[in-house]
């Protein structure tokens, strides 16, 4: 399988070099050249699969010869070991017609950990075949951070620095980056909001000279195999519920893009999915250029999906690309236009999108009222981004198809929000009850591309 650029001009790449690699080196994002299918009779087969089996089967046309068989089933094996729940992604009946896919039995509790708990063991088998090490820098609005740490934290071939905006993240977002003791885990708070700290990482791929210094990896979803992993539950939860036989529909809380898009990836593999939902917080803009056809960034407004607090959302660059017919061209010069305020998507391109993708938006009462609500008539306690989706979800429910909206992340990564709407306080999981006791560690930095590339110097020793 090779890997090409949505920009167009950058080197075509095998699954483990564009892994490695990240971001483009024309500051595009890699896709596969070609979408693998799923015939009806492999996909109904998934049904009642143990996750990794299911994992395996999704997931082998994507890698080539990068992994053996064998070596690839291993990984995936150590990759979902941690997870607290035999299903790994659970379903939950939240009504007659509305599923809720709980992604947030992981490590992290967030659905970051079935994308990151895999390529921490990719890279992993990767850099200790080549002998390379590697200086990886993410940003983060608070879940991919700590997702991250805990998939890098003590390899010995990886320094793992997670840049996130200081205060705008939940405490226990913040801990789980913080208090980590391992030498090869750095934390920078930086002055600014998520979509400050995703342009300084991809200022930083685009200092060739820096990036090819500290040999720079990415592990935002910029990085196909990010995207790749989240494909794999589309899957086994719309198997769960009758697929191929069945259509079904999803709702994703967004932000990035990331999780949506291996929905839509999924789709085009042959998963008969009806509808796409991006269910946005009030940093609405994907809502509003699916809607309007104008993509123009006003500002981050914090919110109690914090997660979501993004204006710059990069993964809408693979969705561009296949919505202008895989024309990158025609997205490198959006993408020019983004940097001076914004861009308009054209008729034929903005009607791709449509066909592909449905949108909603759930400002703050309505995001505290879904947490409310769905407490009181299912006992579920969702977190407030699962909110958004499910708030979302419910002006699009259908009755011939089943909605699954993805619970993103667990209710006790924000336990302020969650018990100010529900009355509910939603404990931390054991394996996290001393959070509060352990001993922070962080960097603080200013929103400024030199100030960090000298902090990431000084620790690598470059
Ligand atoms: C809890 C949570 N929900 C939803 C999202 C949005 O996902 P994506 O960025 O893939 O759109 C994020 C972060 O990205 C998140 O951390
Ligand atoms: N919500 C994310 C933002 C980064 O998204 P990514 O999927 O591109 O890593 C977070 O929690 O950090």
């Amino acid at each position: 399988m090779r890997y090409v650029s949505t920009r167009g001009q950058a080197p075509v790449l095998d699954f483990e070099a564009a892994m490695l690699t990240g971001l483009a080196r024309d500051g595009g994002l890699y896709l596969p050249e070609r979408i693998p299918q799923m015939a009806p009779a492999e996909i109904a087969a998934l049904a009642g699969l143990p996750y990794e089996e299911a994992a395996l089967r999704v997931m082998r046309p994507y890698i080539g010869d990068a992994f053996s068989d064998a070596e690839f089933e291993a990984i995936i094996a150590r990759a979902y070991a941690g997870f607290n729940h035999v299903a790994r992604a659970p379903l939950v009946q939240l009504g007659p017609n509305h599923h809720l896919l709980e992604l947030f039995h992981g490590p992290t509790l967030a659905f970051k950990d079935f994308a990151m708990q895999l390529i921490g063991q990719l890279f992993e088998a990767a850099l200790s075949r080549s002998g390379t090490r590697v200086c990886i820098v993410g940003a983060t609005s608070g879940d991919t951070g700590s997702a991250a740490i805990e998939a890098f934290r003590g390899l010995d071939m990886v320094d793992v620095f997670i840049l996130y905006p200081q205060g705008r993240v939940s405490e226990v977002q913040r801990r789980q980056m913080t208090t980590p003791s391992e030498a090869n885990v750095h934390a920078i708070a930086v002055e600014g909001h998520f979509d400050d700290c995703q342009a300084r990482v991809k200022d930083m791929f685009n200092d060739f000279a820096f990036r090819d210094a500290v040999n720079l990896a990415g592990v935002n979803s910029i990085n196909w195999a990010r995207v790749l992993a989240q494909v794999v539950y589309y899957f086994t939860s719309a198997a769960a519920l009758g697929a191929p036989h069945r259509e079904v529909s999803f709702t994703v809380p967004t932000g990035n893009f990331g999780d949506v898009f291996a929905g839509y990836i999924a789709k085009r593999m042959g998963l008969p999915v009806s509808r796409l939902v991006v269910a946005t917080n009030q940093n609405d803009i994907l809502h509003r250029c699916l809607t309007s056809g104008e993509y123009r960034p006003d500002g981050v407004a914090p919110s109690i999906s914090p997660s979501m607090d993004i204006q710059v959302s990069s993964n809408f660059e693979r969705a561009l690309f296949e919505a202008y017919g895989r024309d990158g061209r025609a997205v490198a010069q959006l993408m020019d236009e983004l940097k001076s305020g914004g861009f308009s998507v054209s008729q034929g391109a903005l009607q791709a999108l449509r066909e592909a993708f449905d949108s909603g938006r759930c400002d703050e009462d309505e995001t505290r009222a879904a947490i409310r609500r769905t407490w009181d008539t299912t006992g579920e306690l969702l977190c407030p981004h699962g909110a958004v989706g499910v708030h979302v979800a419910e002006t699009h429910l259908v009755p011939e198809v089943p909605m699954i909206t993805l619970a993103t992340a667990h209710p006790a990564k924000f336990p302020a929000a969650v018990e100010e709407a529900s009355g509910q306080h939603p404990p931390l999981p054991s394996h996290m009850a001393d959070l509060y006791d352990r001993k922070e560690r962080v960097t603080e930095a200013a929103n400024d591309l030199g100030v960090i590339q000298q902090i990431i110097r000084e620790r690598i020793g470059q």
